[in-house]
């Protein structure tokens, strides 16, 4: 079953068609990812689920209800959740304090959510909230820094605070812009585990943008690839790798060297 399905979706800014008519669908409990050269959409297309951007044409179903109308914190509330391509954290806050306000999301909020909200209901909410913050810092393993403020901690720390952040708002569908980014070897191994640990323990489905082809397609289960804003083929990442257009599309961009190496930089290294 597909938790997510994006049909006929085109985004124009001017003369720029940052999205044509593109159609995929997520399905349910994967890790699906979404690759492309540079320009390619893919920042624009998870732009336009999270509702940051209003595509001009096409639909986006999640668990079979059209998003159209729905505004971004009421998707998040909903159970799409997701981090940013540059961190975006309260750097002065500490780590605790970031994870708590993923969990706001799920608050009632305005003078007559408040009236309606208090007593049995409120105490349930806090205790579940408090359960889940736990549970978070416990599985990402950052409970030594929970007390830290986010600015002092190396940037893997802060892609796992980050990412902590979007648990807490108990996602259904996670959605990560380039998770290992600027990350070491050893930084971007545990991601990939953590990832992998989110589809399977908590049994979320992870919607990835991702550049670093080694973890791809190491840890993907389905793969969709952009070109110019075009969908040109979805599939297993073994089958994706070897697709000709897809190849093409990377050549366009670069040399064979760097293509080799994007499209298996662990064989590569060896
Ligand atoms: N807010 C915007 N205003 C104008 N043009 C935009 C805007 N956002 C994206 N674009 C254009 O849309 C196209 C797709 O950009 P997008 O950032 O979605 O690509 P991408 O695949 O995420 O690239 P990268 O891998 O470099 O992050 C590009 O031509 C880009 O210049």
């Amino acid at each position: 079953m597909s938790i997510l399905e994006i049909s006929d979706l085109s985004l124009s800014f001017g003369g720029v068609k940052a999205l044509q008519e593109v159609s995929f669908r997520v399905p349910e409990n994967t890790v699906t990812t979404i690759i492309g050269p540079n320009g390619a959409g893919k920042t624009s297309l998870f732009n336009c689920i999270s509702g940051f951007y209003k595509p001009q044409q096409g639909t986006i179903r999640y668990q079979g209800k059209d998003l159209a109308g729905t505004r971004p914190p009421a998707r998040a509330a909903l159970g799409l959740a997701r981090t940013f391509q540059n961190i975006a954290l309260f750097r002065g806050m500490t780590v605790l304090d970031n994870i708590k306000l993923g969990a706001h999301v799920h608050m009632k909020s305005g003078l007559l959510g408040s009236l309606m909200y208090f007593g049995a209901a409120r105490r349930e909410e806090l205790a579940i909230r408090e359960e889940v913050e736990r549970r978070i810092i416990d599985f990402l393993e950052i409970d030594h820094i929970r007390r830290q403020p986010v600015a002092s901690l190396s940037y893997g720390l802060q892609k796992r605070v980050e990412l902590a952040r979007a648990l807490a708002m108990r996602p259904k569908v996670l959605m990560l812009d380039e998770p290992v980014a600027g990350m070491n070897r050893e930084e971007k191994e545990d991601m990939a585990r953590f990832i992998l640990d989110i589809r399977e323990e908590w049994g979320v489905t992870v919607l990835m943008v991702e550049h670093d082809m080694g973890m791809v397609m190491d840890i993907s289960d389905h793969i969709a690839v952009l070109n110019f804003g075009q969908v040109i083929t979805e599939g297993l990442p073994a089958e994706v790798q070897k697709n000709p257009e897809v190849i093409r599309a990377y050549l366009g961009n670069s040399d064979i060297d760097s293509l080799r190496k994007k499209l298996n930089p662990d064989r590569e290294a060896a």
